[in-house]
């Protein structure tokens, strides 16, 4: 690709120099010193609410000056990918061999979207980054009370437990489970908006059991975006994590509790490991796990509650939670608008994978129109279904688990009598019904027991969640 290769050559050197915070009694804010040398400094900003005993200074915590630095070490990734510079130079703070390679890996792998649309087939996970550390010593963390390796009971959950909420149905059935365990839950929201608050407001939490952080991009980076220069994903649930600990740390909470499930493990690109949902995926979720352990000793226990399950699973528990369903809104291109757009593969995922579970009615009043009924959405289908061989990049669920809701819904529909909507129909001429049926419900009784999930509540998702076809 040649525009990578051009700026690769004409800016060399991306810097991370450092940081600087403001702290009063209300907030605690944090602006990042990045630099493109010869192009643009940025100065992306987060705020975070104090939430804590009053006098209590942040910046006067060790551990949580390192997850400030490693913040930004995920931050810069926005502002690296304009010109894909091969020298990353890090001055802000201190990072061992070992960290090298973790941040080198979070890049490769969460950018993995972004070098294949963009077609930078040259970049590789040994050359694409060079960081040299220039930072000084690292201060030494004194171990506090999070919790190390899987827990077997969850002691310090009486304290509360902290979930991010990202407005869809995920989060949702992550606050319902936690809440039926009795737990006092806090919500964590970058950004709030109208479904993110909503879900809140739904599950029961006052304003005391919601914390809310503003994070600012630089607006140097969206005009250099329009100017040509490199753009794509990034690896928002990486932000997600690290941000997220801190917040639990400011809040004296020891478990985040994340609604990342087992599908999005699967690669978007058959055959290949690039994943749109990669800072989603399990090995995203064990490497945190395992740099909080090594390098944050002392901050929150990090775990997807959702992580055994399918999105199959998840939507058949949404479907019965019915005070979310005004309100919740998954689609990513209308989130600006906290609106359904009806037209993305998100949405028509989210409209076929809840149609085993509820009436033809309820599903169309959730997004206002039936989708089955647009032939424009024919490619979707084919993408969703694996038809074709690239899932959309979206956050959608696997292909199996797609075709097995659409043959229930087929089969209910059927069995009641009803026309099948076109969408519906053009999916049995296409031979996947045949090819799909004779392997029956093989989601409603999934359990992946690759998770970190604490073992009481490991036990509540199986007994809330799975059952047998
Ligand atoms: C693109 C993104 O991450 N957006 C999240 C961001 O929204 P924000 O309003 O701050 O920016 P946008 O208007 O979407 O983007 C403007 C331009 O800036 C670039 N950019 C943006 C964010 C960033 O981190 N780096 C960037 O370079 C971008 O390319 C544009 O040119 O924050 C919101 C919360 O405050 C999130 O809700 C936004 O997330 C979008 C809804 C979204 O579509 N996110 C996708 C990245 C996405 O697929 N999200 C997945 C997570 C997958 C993963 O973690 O790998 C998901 O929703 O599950
Ligand atoms: N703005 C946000 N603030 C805090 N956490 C977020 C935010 N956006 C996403 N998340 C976290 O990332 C997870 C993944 O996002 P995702 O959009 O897949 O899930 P969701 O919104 O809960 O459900 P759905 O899959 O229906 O959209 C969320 O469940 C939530 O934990």
């Amino acid at each position: 690709m040649e525009r990578y290769q051009k700026f690769r050559k004409e800016f060399p050197r991306f810097y991370y120099h450092g940081y600087r915070t403001e702290e009063n009694e209300l907030v605690y804010k944090i602006t990042f010193d990045f630099e493109i040398e010869g192009l643009s400094s940025f100065a992306p900003t987060w705020t975070f609410p104090k939430c804590t005993e009053q006098g209590k200074t942040w910046d006067n915590d060790p551990l949580f000056q390192k997850m400030v630095f490693s913040l930004g070490m995920v931050e810069l990734a926005s502002y690296w990918k304009l010109t894909c510079s091969p020298q990353v130079i890090v001055e802000a703070g201190n990072l061992s061999g070992d960290q090298i390679l973790w941040w080198k890996d979070l890049y490769f792998n969460g950018l993995g979207e972004f070098f294949y649309i963009n077609q930078i087939k040259e970049a590789d996970p040994a050359d694409f980054m060079e960081i040299i550390c220039r930072g000084k010593d690292a201060i030494e963390t004194v171990s506090s009370s999070g919790v190390k390796g899987r827990p077997a009971a969850v002691s310090g959950a009486e304290n509360g437990v902290l979930v991010p909420i990202g407005g869809g149905k995920d989060s949702a059935v992550t606050l319902e489970l936690l809440r039926s365990a009795g737990v006092p839950i806090y919500a964590y929201i970058i950004n709030p908006r109208g479904a993110t608050v909503h879900t809140t407001e739904a599950a029961g939490l006052d304003a005391d059991h919601v914390i809310s952080v503003k994070r600012t991009l630089d607006k140097r980076m969206l005009e250099l975006n329009g100017k040509g220069y490199l753009n794509g994903h990034t690896p928002f649930s990486a932000l997600v994590a690290f941000s997220s600990i801190m917040a639990a740390r400011m809040a004296g909470l020891s478990y985040v509790a994340l609604s990342n499930e087992s599908s999005a493990n699967e690669s978007t690109v058959k055959g290949s490991t690039v994943n749109h949902q990669y800072s989603k995926s399990f090995k995203f979720e064990e490497d945190f796990h395992r740099y909080e352990m090594e390098y944050l000793s002392g901050s929150a226990y990090y775990f997807s509650m959702l992580r055994p399950l399918s999105e199959f699973q998840i939507a058949r528990y949404f479907a019965s939670q019915k005070q979310y369903h005004a309100i919740f809104r998954s689609c990513n291109a209308g989130s600006k608008t906290d609106s359904w757009c009806g037209h993305c593969p998100k949405c028509l995922f989210v409209y076929l994978i809840l149609s085993p579970f509820l009436t033809e009615t309820e599903t169309e009043k959730i997004f206002g129109r039936n989708m089955l009924e647009d032939r424009e959405l024919k490619p979707l289908l084919e993408q969703l279904t694996g038809i074709q061989e690239e899932k959309p990049f979206e956050c959608v669920g696997s292909r199996d688990e797609i075709n097995t809701a659409i043959i229930l819904t087929i089969d209910r529909m059927e069995a009641e009598g009803k026309k099948l909507p076109m969408l519906l129909e053009y999916y049995k001429g296409m031979g996947l019904y045949d090819q799909y049926k004779p392997m029956g419900d093989r989601f409603s009784s999934y359990f992946d027991s690759q998770n970190l999930v604490p073992a009481p509540w490991e036990e509540l998702v199986k007994k809330s969640c799975t059952k047998e076809a």
